[in-house]
C-alpha cells in the first residue's frame, strides 16, 4: 500500500492545502533554532470522518470563534437538504404542510457559503427536523451519507439562529470541513513541542500519508466505531468497517523505514454514537462472530457496549503482525473532558503488548513525553 512515489518530502515542506479550521493563532510556534528539545511528531491517519481533525482541534481552537459560523450554518443546512433529496429515493415523503420549507431548503444551492442564518431558514430546519418522515430519513442513515453531526445542529437550531450567537467550543468540535493534503500544526504540550500533522483519509489522498512519515515520533490512528453501520463516501460498495481493517492491517505492518521506532496509539473514536445506537442484532449482522466470542472470552463487561468494544479492539489488534507496541484508548473527540482523560475509566489491558489509556491526554503524556 505504502509504494515509494517518489523522495520524501521534508517536513517544513509538506504541501499545506486545507482550509483548515485551526487557526494558526491558537498555536505556539517555536522555530527549531529557537528549541532545544527534539520534537515530537504526531502523525494522524485513519479512514475519512473518522474524527482526525477533531483531535487536532482539541489541541487547540482559535480565540475567534466567529470565523466558525458560516461553517456551521453551511453544515446545518447542507445536512437537512442531504436527507430531503434522499427521501424519494428512501421512499419516504415529508408531510405536505412543510413542503414550503421543503423547497426552500432545497433550493439554496449548495455552493454557497452561508454567513448569516435569516429567520425564515432557522425556522424551516426546525420544522422539518420534527416532520416524521424526515425522522424516519435520519434513522436510516446508514443508507446514505448524512453527518454525524447533522442532528447536534437541528438540535440546537434555536441557539445556532440567535442574533448573538457566538460558536462555542462544541459547535466548533462539530464542524465538518473534509482535509485536503496535509495539514501541519505545532503545538506546546506540557512544555514539549508537538507536531502534529493531519492528513485526508479519502482513498484517493492516502498515498500522500508516505511523504509525511520521515521523523515521525507516533502515529495516532483513528477508527469511527460507528462505521460498521456505514459504507465509503467514495466507494458505496465497501463498508466502512472493512475499510478501517484493511487501513490499519497495511499502516501498522508497513515496513517503512521511517516507521521502525513510531509508535502506534489506535484511538477508537464516537464512542458516544457507538453507544447511543448498539443493538447487539445490528452489530452481530455485521460481525456474526461476535456471539461466540462473547459466550467463550473470559472478559467480563458490565454490560454489552463493553463486552462490544473490547471485541473490536482485539479485532484491530489481532491485525498486528509484528512485535510492535500498540496502545489503545476510546473516546467520543468531540468531548473535551474525554479528549484530556476525564470521566472515562481506564484499565491496563492482559492482551499482550497493549495498553489501555483513559483518553489522548494522558496516551501522549505517558507514551511520547
Ligand atoms: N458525535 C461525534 N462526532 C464526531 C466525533 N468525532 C468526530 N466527529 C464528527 O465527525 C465529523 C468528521 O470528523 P473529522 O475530524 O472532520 O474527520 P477526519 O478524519 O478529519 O476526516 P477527513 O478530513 O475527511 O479525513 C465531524 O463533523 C466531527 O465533528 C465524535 O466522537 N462524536
Ligand atoms: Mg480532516
Amino acid at each position: 500500500m505504502f509504494k515509494k512515489l517518489s523522495a520524501p518530502l521534508g517536513r517544513r515542506s509538506l504541501s499545506i492545502s486545507n482550509t483548515s479550521l485551526v487557526s494558526p493563532t491558537t498555536t505556539q510556534f517555536t522555530s527549531e533554532s529557537e528549541s532545544t528539545q527534539v520534537p515530537v511528531k504526531i502523525l494522524l491517519l485513519g479512514s475519512g470522518q473518522s474524527g482526525k481533525s477533531t483531535i487536532l482541534k482539541q489541541f487547540g481552537i482559535s480565540d475567534a470563534h466567529n470565523e466558525f459560523k458560516g461553517g456551521i450554518f453551511s453544515n446545518t443546512v447542507d445536512a437537512m437538504r442531504t436527507i430531503l433529496e434522499m427521501m424519494p429515493q428512501l421512499d419516504i415523503a415529508a408531510d405536505p404542510r412543510n413542503e414550503r420549507y421543503r423547497a426552500m431548503i432545497c433550493d439554496i444551492p449548495a455552493t454557497v457559503e452561508i454567513n448569516c442564518f435569516p429567520g425564515e431558514i432557522s425556522h424551516a430546519i426546525k420544522m422539518l427536523s420534527q416532520d416524521p418522515g424526515v425522522r424516519e430519513a435520519i434513522s436510516r442513515f446508514s443508507e446514505f451519507q448524512l453527518s454525524d453531526s447533522a442532528e447536534y445542529f437541528f438540535n440546537s437550531i434555536e441557539r445556532l439562529a440567535a442574533e448573538n450567537y457566538i460558536p462555542t467550543t462544541e459547535d466548533i468540535l462539530h464542524l465538518r470541513v473534509k482535509t485536503i493534503g496535509v495539514y501541519q500544526k505545532e503545538v506546546k504540550f506540557d512544555g514539549q513541542t508537538l507536531i502534529i500533522c493531519d492528513t485526508s483519509g479519502e482513498r484517493c489522498e492516502r498515498r500522500k500519508w508516505l511523504h509525511c512519515f520521515p521523523g515521525t515520533t507516533a502515529i495516532l490512528f483513528m477508527v469511527a466505531l460507528n462505521d460498521y453501520q456505514k459504507v465509503l463516501e467514495e466507494d458505496k460498495s465497501v463498508n466502512r468497517m472493512n475499510d478501517n481493517f484493511a487501513l490499519w492491517h497495511a499502516t501498522v505492518n508497513a515496513n517503512h523505514d521511517s516507521l521502525k521506532s513510531a509508535k502506534f496509539i489506535l484511538l477508537f473514536n464516537k464512542l458516544d454514537l457507538f453507544i447511543r445506537d448498539f443493538e447487539v442484532e445490528s452489530f452481530s449482522v455485521f460481525f456474526p462472530d461476535y456471539i461466540s466470542w462473547k459466550t467463550s472470552t473470559a472478559f467480563t463487561g458490565s454490560n454489552e457496549v463493553v463486552k462490544a468494544l473490547e471485541f473490536l479492539r482485539l479485532k484491530f489488534l489481532g491485525q498486528v503482525h509484528n512485535k510492535r507496541e500498540v496502545y489503545t484508548c476510546k473516546l467520543s473527540a468531540t468531548d473535551t473532558d474525554q479528549f484530556r482523560g476525564k470521566h472515562l475509566s481506564g484499565y491496563q489491558a492482559t492482551v499482550y503488548r497493549t495498553i489501555f489509556f483513559p483518553g489522548v491526554w494522558d496516551a501522549v503524556k505517558k507514551i511520547l513525553l
